[in-house]
């Protein structure tokens, strides 16, 4: 096969872990910078460009959208869907999950655990939003953040109502969550391919952080997930659409809550703290859907 990986950075350990992967099963590995692709949309042949030629003969994509470029990003992937290349990550799953509301939204409607989470607009929704998520402390966070950044503790009511103003005097469009404290600035992430978890890691916040972002300074560990907390991470992916995905749940008092899903989820990180390849089954699955496809079969992944 021919296989595409988007990312904007070819010397990134991830991507050049999923070149391995597929090298190591046979296959040709192109690096396509997401940017740097421009699209000829037209109803007889959809096409893309790079680097003034066409990309062409690619069965699959991999797709490594930075939260910074959703938009381009999610583009590029909808046009080789156009061309009928099998993206591991569609775009209308990507762009769902990268939107924490909208994914909580999707994911509430499917009866799975979160912490109460809610929305607003108009500055004077403020207080009663508050208390709606139980009351400081409390968690806010922007909507399209990533690798914690933009996810604030407010400790108290007076911190909460400032910080939500800023932020919406800004225009950011922000969450306000409940705090789950039991938690201690961890957080359990589980690499999802398919419907399976490949590898899980516990990671904890550096002191004083309640936040476990590896990026930010966090460390992991392995842990042994429960069986709640698999079927949970699968049910998150499924419900996304995802192929690819990491799942962030939380351990509260009333049980495994999620956080998030992630489409382009750090592969260095699970991969040293685990042990575990996470790259070759991707590839495998990616492999499963192509002869699916070709062949017609029903798909058993
Ligand atoms: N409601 C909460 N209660 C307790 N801790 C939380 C809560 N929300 C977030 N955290 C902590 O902050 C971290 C970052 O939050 P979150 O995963 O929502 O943001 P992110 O910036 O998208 O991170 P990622 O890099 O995983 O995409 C979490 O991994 C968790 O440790
Ligand atoms: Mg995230
Ligand atoms: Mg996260």
């Amino acid at each position: 096969m021919k296989i595409g990986i988007l990312s904007q950075f070819p010397q990134l350990y991830s991507t050049q872990r999923l070149v391995e992967a597929c090298q190591s099963r046979g296959h040709e590995a192109v690096v396509i910078n997401t940017l740097n692709c421009y699209m000829n949309i037209n109803s007889i042949k959809p096409s893309i460009h790079y680097e003034g030629t066409e990309l062409v003969g690619f069965d699959a994509i991999i797709p490594r959208i930075h939260a910074s470029v959703t938009f381009y990003g999610c583009a590029v992937v909808r046009q080789f869907e156009m061309m009928g290349v099998y993206a591991a990550n569609d775009s209308i799953s990507i762009a769902r999950s990268r939107d924490k509301l909208r994914a909580l939204q999707l994911l509430s409607r499917k009866g799975i655990g979160m912490p109460v989470t809610g929305f607003a607009n108009k500055p004077n929704d403020i207080p009663d939003l508050i208390n709606m998520v139980g009351g400081a402390p409390l968690v806010i966070k922007l909507l399209e953040g990533t690798q914690g950044i933009g996810v604030v503790l407010a400790e108290t009511k007076t911190a909460a109502e400032s910080v939500i103003e800023a932020f919406l005097g800004l225009k950011a469009n922000i969450l306000v969550q409940e705090y789950i404290k039991e938690s201690n600035g961890s957080d359990i992430r589980c690499f999802v391919v398919g419907d399976k978890v490949i590898a899980s890691m516990k990671r904890q916040g550096p002191e004083g952080d309640f936040r476990s972002n590896l990026h930010l300074g966090g460390c992991g560990e392995v842990v042994k997930i429960t069986a709640v907390e698999r079927k949970m991470a699968i049910a998150a992916v499924k419900a996304m659409g995802l192929v690819v995905a990491g799942v962030d749940i939380l351990r509260s008092n009333r049980g495994p809550l999620i956080l998030e899903v992630n489409s382009a989820p750090g592969i260095e990180g699970i991969e040293q703290t685990t042990g575990i390849s996470v790259t070759e089954p991707i590839v495998e699955y990616i492999e499963k859907m192509v002869a699916a496809r070709k062949t017609n079969r029903p798909i058993i992944a």
